[in-house]
C-alpha cells in the first residue's frame, strides 16, 4: 500500500515536532526513516499507524484519506526495538494471536502462523516459550506475528537496538529478504546510517521536523542535498572545509568569478582524498599529523593551516610529519552555500 503525506505538522502542546512535511513511500518497497534523537521518527511512525493524529495536514493510503481513520482499520503491522512478545504463549501461540482476536478457524490460523514461522525460519522452536530463545529469533517471531493478518504496511521501529552487532547485521539481511519474499510496504525508523544505507530501496533523512532528503542510498551518500546530510552520513564523517579560513581554494577549484562569494565551505569525504606530487595541482597541503593501521584500513589524519582532515584510501601511507599535497576529483567534492544547502556542480561550470 502506497502512503502519502501531505503537509503534514504534528505538535505536542506548543512544541512543533513535524513541520509540513510531504513524502511518498511507494507501495513494496522497504523506506527507512532516519536522524538524530528527538527528530521525529517515531512521531512519523505513529502517525502512520494512526496511534496518533496530526495537527494538521492529510495523510492517504493508497488513495484513500486514513488522517483521523482509527489505527486498527488501518491495519498496520508493527514491530518494535522490545519484541513485545506475550511471555506466557509459545512461539506458535504468538504468532497465532492476532488470527485468533480475528476469529480465524483453529486450524487455519495453525497453518498460517506455521507457514510465518517458516518465513522467517523460526519452525524449529515454535513450541518453545519467548525466553528460550535469542534476542534475534525473538525478533523473527515479533515478525511473524506482526505479517499474521497480512498488514496493508508493516512498521518497525529500531527493530534491531537490543541486539549485538554481528546479529545486527544477520538480521537486517533478514529483514530484507523477508520483506523481497513478502513485497509488504516497509518503513523502517533507525538512528542508524550504515542499517538504512544497506537494506532500504529509499531513505528518508530527518532533523528538526523537516525532511532533509529523500533518496535511494547510492543518491543519498554520493549526492547529499546539504550539509547535515552530508556530515549525517559516512564513516569518519565527512571533512568539510571553510572557504573563509582556506582562500586558495576558490581559485584551485576553478569556479567562476561569479559563483565564488556563494560558497561558504566544500565537503570532501576521507576516502576520496588523493594524494599528488605535483603542488600546483593540490588543493590544499598540509603536514601528516598521524597515520593510525587498524587491520586493512590505514586512516591519515593531515593537519592543514590548524585544521585536521581525515584520509582514508590514500595508497601511499605517508610518513608522519611529513608534507603532503591533496586533491580530490571535482565531482566528489560538495560545494555547500552559506544556507548549508548544496551548490550544484553544474552551476558553476
Ligand atoms: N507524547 C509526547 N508528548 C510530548 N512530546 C513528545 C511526545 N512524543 C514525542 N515527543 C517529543 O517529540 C520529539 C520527537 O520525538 P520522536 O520520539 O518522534 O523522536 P525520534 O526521532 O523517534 O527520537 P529517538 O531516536 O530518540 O527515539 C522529541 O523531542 C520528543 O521529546
Amino acid at each position: 500500500m502506497q502512503v502519502q503525506f501531505k503537509d503534514v505538522t504534528m505538535s505536542y502542546g506548543d512544541k512543533e515536532v513535524l513541520e509540513k512535511i510531504n513524502f511518498t513511500i511507494p507501495e513494496g518497497k522497504l523506506v527507512s526513516i532516519l536522524g538524530p534523537s528527538g527528530c521525529g521518527k517515531s512521531t512519523t511512525l505513529m502517525l502512520i499507524s494512526g496511534l496518533t493524529y496530526p495537527s494538521n495536514g492529510q495523510i492517504y493510503f493508497g488513495d484513500k484519506e486514513v488522517t483521523k481513520q482509527d489505527a486498527v482499520k488501518r491495519k498496520v503491522g508493527m514491530v518494535f526495538q522490545n519484541y513485545a512478545l506475550y511471555p506466557h504463549l509459545t512461539i506458535l501461540e504468538n504468532i497465532m494471536f492476532p488470527l485468533k482476536m480475528e476469529k480465524m478457524p483453529k486450524n487455519k490460523r495453525k497453518e498460517r502462523a506455521l507457514e510465518l514461522a517458516r518465513l522467517v525460519q523460526i519452525e524449529e522452536q515454535v513450541d518453545k516459550k519467548p525466553k528460550q530463545l535469542s534476542g534475534g529469533q525473538q525478533q523473527r517471531v515479533a515478525i511473524a506475528r506482526a505479517l499474521a493478518k497480512e498488514p496493508s504496511i508493516l512498521l518497525m521501529d529500531e527493530p534491531l537496538s537490543n541486539l549485538d552487532a554481528r546479529l545486527r547485521i544477520e538480521m537486517r539481511e533478514e529483514i530484507r529478504r523477508i520483506q523481497q519474499e513478502t513485497g509488504v510496504t516497509t518503513v523502517f525508523v533507525t538512528h542508524d546510517q550504515e542499517e538504512a544505507l544497506s537494506i532500504s530501496d529509499e531513505v528518508m533523512v530527518l532533523n528538526e521536523g523537516a525532511i532533509q532528503q529523500n533518496s535511494d542510498p547510492i543518491t543519498l551518500y554520493h549526492k547529499p542535498k546539504n550539509r547535515f546530510v552530508a556530515q549525517f552520513l559516512g564513516t569518519p564523517v565527512i571533512n568539510t572545509i571553510k572557504v573563509a579560513d582556506h582562500p586558495e581554494l576558490l581559485n584551485r577549484l576553478r569556479l567562476s568569478e561569479i559563483m565564488k562569494p556563494e560558497v561558504q565551505s566544500i565537503g570532501i569525504r576521507a576516502e576520496n582524498i588523493k594524494v599528488t606530487t605535483i603542488e600546483s595541482e593540490a588543493l590544499l597541503s598540509g603536514i601528516v599529523n598521524h597515520v593510525s593501521r587498524v587491520g586493512k584500513d590505514t586512516t591519515v589524519y593531515i593537519e592543514v593551516n590548524g585544521h585536521s582532515l581525515v584520509a582514508t584510501n590514500l595508497g601511499v601511507i605517508p610518513e608522519e610529519g611529513t608534507m603532503i599535497h591533496i586533491t580530490a576529483d571535482i565531482e566528489e567534492i560538495h560545494l555547500f552555500n552559506f544556507n548549508g544547502k548544496v551548490i550544484e556542480l553544474e552551476a558553476v561550470k
